[in-house]
């Protein structure tokens, strides 16, 4: 029996991405049909925010329920993405982090360093991000609750 599509996903990132993304926009092509390509078509040098902006609208909209952003190293498109309330993201170049992110913090966008890390492990890290499910155990709803507060009301004077 096949296995069941991914669920809608947008992907975005700028020029330093760009080759990466492309590679993943085709090679999960089948597996997750609702795939939102939001940019960048090109090498053509751009601006990584607009890129965090355009994948998160999506999630928020409803449009897709996880992102993955591609930037030279990640960490513009992860301190752009977390800017937006609703959007918890980070950098994982290795398969674990990817999983568990998921799993104990409910990362809902995995961003990655388009010039750190080859096409072969970019693919595994973001079928790990895929595959993987938030389970709302005690410790970790407790956690993201307090993560979440911090997104409500800052963290005071
Ligand atoms: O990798 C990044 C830093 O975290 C940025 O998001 C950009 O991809 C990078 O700065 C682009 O560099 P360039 O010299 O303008 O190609």
């Amino acid at each position: 029996m096949s296995k069941p599509p991914f669920p809608p996903v947008a992907i975005g990132g700028d020029h330093a991405g760009f080759p990466i993304k492309t590679m993943l926009v085709e090679r999960f092509r089948d597996a997750t049909p609702a795939m939102i390509d939001c940019g960048t078509h090109s090498e053509a040098s751009c601006d990584y925010p607009d890129f965090a902006v355009a994948v998160a609208k999506q999630l928020l909209r409803g449009q897709a329920v996880k992102g993955i952003i591609v930037c030279g190293s990640g960490v513009g498109v992860s301190v752009a993405a977390n800017k937006i309330k609703g959007i918890r993201a980070a950098i994982c170049h290795d398969t674990y982090s990817a999983r568990q992110g998921v799993e104990h913090d409910d990362m809902n966008v995995l961003c990655i360093g388009g010039r750190i890390i080859g096409p072969e492990l970019a693919f595994e890290i973001v079928e790990a991000f895929l595959n993987a499910k938030y389970v709302p155990q005690e410790r970790h709803a407790r956690r993201l609750d307090k993560v979440l507060e911090i997104e409500r009301n800052g963290i005071g004077k």
